[in-house]
């Protein structure tokens, strides 16, 4: 039974989306996990097209979280700054691979007065985005502590972290190079894939949350696989709770195939 909105035709993923930056890709095959493209093929993704992920984003007040959020679900952008008071959440229906999949947006306030009331919707997030301005290196620099407190309410060895540089249209080609060299570094202690967006211009925001939806998709069949056993008589998997990390982990594993 679906009682969601329909996918919407430009949400349909068949590829994985590309990193950003191989330095910091949460992982760097080509495609999705072999595993995940069998049991796609093959039907055998469980409860994955029903549920519904949590994705939070985090990160100092006035950084563009909201202009994020609203750039890629409704394709507008507001100059004007509205706090966020509290939270509010947007849902995105997606197709990955044949499969419906959903990940519902969770925009959390930045200013330390909402902060608390922010912080009590930060569990059960499987992907956190952290938020700074690529012209504003102090909120480079708290996007550890919005991690940190992000990850008192999950799980720090299945959410998927994404540091997210907003903004871009405001910096020189110069300016960003510079930047980018400290978010990097930033994103590799984290553990997190590196973006570079602007939400004025629209650069590379679907492309961002394309690669969300595809790596929340991708870690969910794997779990559910791993739930499952994965195993039909005949079938030859084993599934490793490695999986479960994916940060630059392809160039050091053989790919692994169900055939
Ligand atoms: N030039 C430019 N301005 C942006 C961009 N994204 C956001 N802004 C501006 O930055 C201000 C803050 O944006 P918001 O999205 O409301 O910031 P926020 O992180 O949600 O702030 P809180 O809700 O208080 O945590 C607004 O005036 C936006 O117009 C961008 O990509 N480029
Ligand atoms: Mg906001």
């Amino acid at each position: 039974m679906n009682i969601l909105a329909p996918v919407r035709r430009d949400r349909v993923l068949a590829e994985l989306p590309q990193y950003l930056r191989k330095e910091a890709a949460l992982h760097v095959r080509k495609d999705f996990h072999p595993r995940v493209t069998c049991a796609c093929q093959e039907h055998r993704t469980g409860t994955v097209g029903f549920k519904i992920s949590k994705v939070i984003v985090v990160g100092d007040l006035s950084v563009g979280k909201t202009c994020l959020i609203n750039r890629f679900c409704k394709d507008t952008f507001d100059k004007n700054y509205k706090a966020t008071i509290g939270v509010d959440f947007e849902m995105e229906r997606f197709e990955v691979l044949g499969v419906p999949f959903s990940l519902q947006l969770w925009d959390t306030a930045g200013q330390e007065r909402f902060k608390c009331i922010a912080s009590t919707y930060y569990r059960g997030a499987q992907a956190i985005i952290i938020v700074f301005s690529l012209n504003d290196v102090a909120s480079l620099e708290h996007t550890r502590q919005w991690l940190a407190d992000a990850l008192k309410e999950n799980d720090p060895s299945s959410a998927l972290l994404f540091l997210v540089g907003s903004k871009k249209d405001l910096s020189t080609p110069a300016q960003y190079v510079l930047m980018e060299r400290d978010a990097l570094k930033v994103a590799q202690e984290m553990k997190a894939e590196y973006w570079a967006v602007s939400s004025l211009t629209g650069e590379n925001v679907r492309e961002f949350f394309f690669r969300v939806a595809a790596l929340t998709f991708e870690a969910n069949v794997l779990a559910e696989l791993e739930k499952s056993g994965a195993r039909s008589i005949g079938d030859v998997v084993r599934i490793n709770s490695d999986d479960n990390n994916l940060y630059l982990t392809a160039s050091k594993k053989k790919p692994a195939c169900c055939f």
